[in-house]
């Protein structure tokens, strides 16, 4: 099936030489095929081979997936970061070819933005997430249901050599459709390390002591888990832990030659189809029982617990300001619902708007992050207390990841229950939102919770 399609690729890419000579500009050129099943995880294992980038990205709410490997353009930023990468993606459509006849499989960027970008990273490990960036991939797998697409990305200027290019395209489509997901089984962990709970404990008070005797409300503190593996972690492995452990949630990963960031999340950031917008706030937390009658009761308490409800309110009144700036009409529930998943439940209200036709998703998630699920409320404040005293370096974990296309239409997850690995290493993230009357220990053990998607995925 893909080998059928070579010769229209070749008369794209001449059609693109011919314009980049014309216009004096490198064309992008994206050509998208339907083709016959593949084995994602085959995709996503073999992509490794093309030159190390990847990304996996699979909707919580929708039987849709999108792989990406290899590299044709990558957008970044460290500052202004929104402003920049819309305004690098419009320079790379400019001068574009687009072969493409479903409007699934636009052409689109996958990446993220850091949490914070008036932090730096002090961790190393960060080191090839710097700031925000987004890959727009070589090869794009799209999945619908049944359905499987294929672009093909590429930068064709007037040096490229198009015998060479379209040998290549040929060669790489050829490998990523025929490979077969090999499950070795994951690396055994040596080691785990946390920061002294006690130290944990007592920020927790402190920010209690904050949120009482200032104009802070609420304040998002994180830790983090440290794991060190006997051999390499295998990625493509840890995904299909995930695919196949948390439902209601966006599995993702994100991966570079040295490290690769992963998770699972439940929480929705937005989704913008066509004007139409979907958000969620999602916050305040518990356990789920051992049978459906202990998991009632947990959820129904939940459901009127009044720390918890404090806790949620602060997200659904800030994305409230937030999205009714820039839409036209919205709809908010006046309580929210138990939002079930595999290790916790969350108390969750979904959000529906209009936006306003001059506005796309980059500026709906510009406005969004961070919402007081991950910072707090107000905004500056717990982001002033998170910055002064949080031990741990966020990166990306918090961040908005996810996809937008040529029409600025899109979705962003908050990138939660996410782990960073490099090599033999891991890092996992956890926090939760501390109010007036948290108690520490709990907070402590709700973080726990938070962290057993990802350590169950890695064979913890
Ligand atoms: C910060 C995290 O989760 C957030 C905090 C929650 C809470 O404190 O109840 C719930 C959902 C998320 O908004 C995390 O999982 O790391
Ligand atoms: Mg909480």
């Amino acid at each position: 099936m893909i080998e059928t399609k070579e010769k229209h690729i070749d008369g794209v890419l001449k059609a693109a030489r011919s314009q980049a000579t014309r216009m004096h500009a490198p064309t992008f050129v994206s050509v998208t095929n339907e083709i016959d099943t593949v084995d994602p995880l085959g995709f996503f294992q073999a992509g490794k081979n093309i030159d190390g980038n990847r990304v996996f990205w699979s909707s919580a709410t929708e039987n849709k997936s999108f792989i990406g490997v290899g590299k044709a353009y990558t957008l970044k930023a460290k500052e202004t970061s929104y402003a920049s990468v819309r305004k690098q993606w419009e320079e790379l459509l400019e001068h574009a070819i687009i072969d493409n006849a479903y409007p699934l499989t636009t052409p689109k960027a996958f990446g993220g933005f850091t949490f914070d970008e008036k932090m730096t990273s002090t961790n190393t490990d960060w080191k090839e997430f710097q700031g925000s960036q987004f890959l727009v991939p070589a090869y794009v797998l799209t999945m619908e249901d049944d359905h499987f697409y294929l672009t093909i990305n590429c930068i064709v200027d007037t040096t490229t050599s198009l015998e060479i290019l379209s040998k290549q395209i040929s060669e790489d489509t050829k490998m990523l459709a025929r490979a077969n997901f090999i499950q070795e089984p994951l690396s055994t962990i040596e080691n785990r390390y946390e920061e002294d709970p006690k130290d944990w404990m007592e920020l927790v008070k402190q920010a209690t002591r904050t949120i009482k005797t200032s104009t802070v409300d609420k304040i998002v503190l994180a830790r983090e888990l440290l794991l060190d593996f006997k051999n390499t972690v295998d990625i493509t492995v840890v995904l299909h832990h995930l695919l196949q452990a948390q439902s209601n949630s966006y599995v993702f990963a994100f991966d570079s030659m040295e490290s690769s960031f992963i998770g699972a999340t439940p929480e929705r950031l937005v989704r913008v189809e066509n004007q139409s917008v979907l958000s969620a706030c999602l916050a305040g937390t518990a356990k789920r029982g051992q049978t459906d009658f202990e998991d009632a009761l947990i959820g129904d308490r939940l459901l009127h617990d009044d720390k918890n409800l404090h806790e949620h309110q602060f997200v659904v009144d800030m994305i409230r300001e937030a999205i009714s700036a820039v839409s036209t009409t919205m709809e908010i529930p006046d309580r929210p619902v138990l939002y079930p998943l595999k290790n916790l439940q969350h108390l969750y209200t979904p959000v529906k708007a209009e936006l306003k036709s001059s506005y796309g998703i980059l500026d709906v998630v510009e406005k969004l992050h961070p919402t007081p699920a991950l910072a707090g409320y107000p905004r500056e404040e717990a982001m002033q207390f998170i910055r002064s005293y949080e031990s741990l370096d966020r990166g990306w974990y918090g961040a908005p990841i996810g996809w937008f296309d040529q029409d600025f239409n899109g979705e962003f997850a908050v990138a939660i229950r996410s782990a960073l690995i490099n090599d033999t290493k891991a890092t996992l993230f956890a926090g939760c939102g501390v109010v007036k009357d948290s108690n520490s220990l709990k907070e402590y053990e709700e973080t726990n919770i938070k962290f057993t998607p990802m350590l169950s995925a890695l064979g913890g």
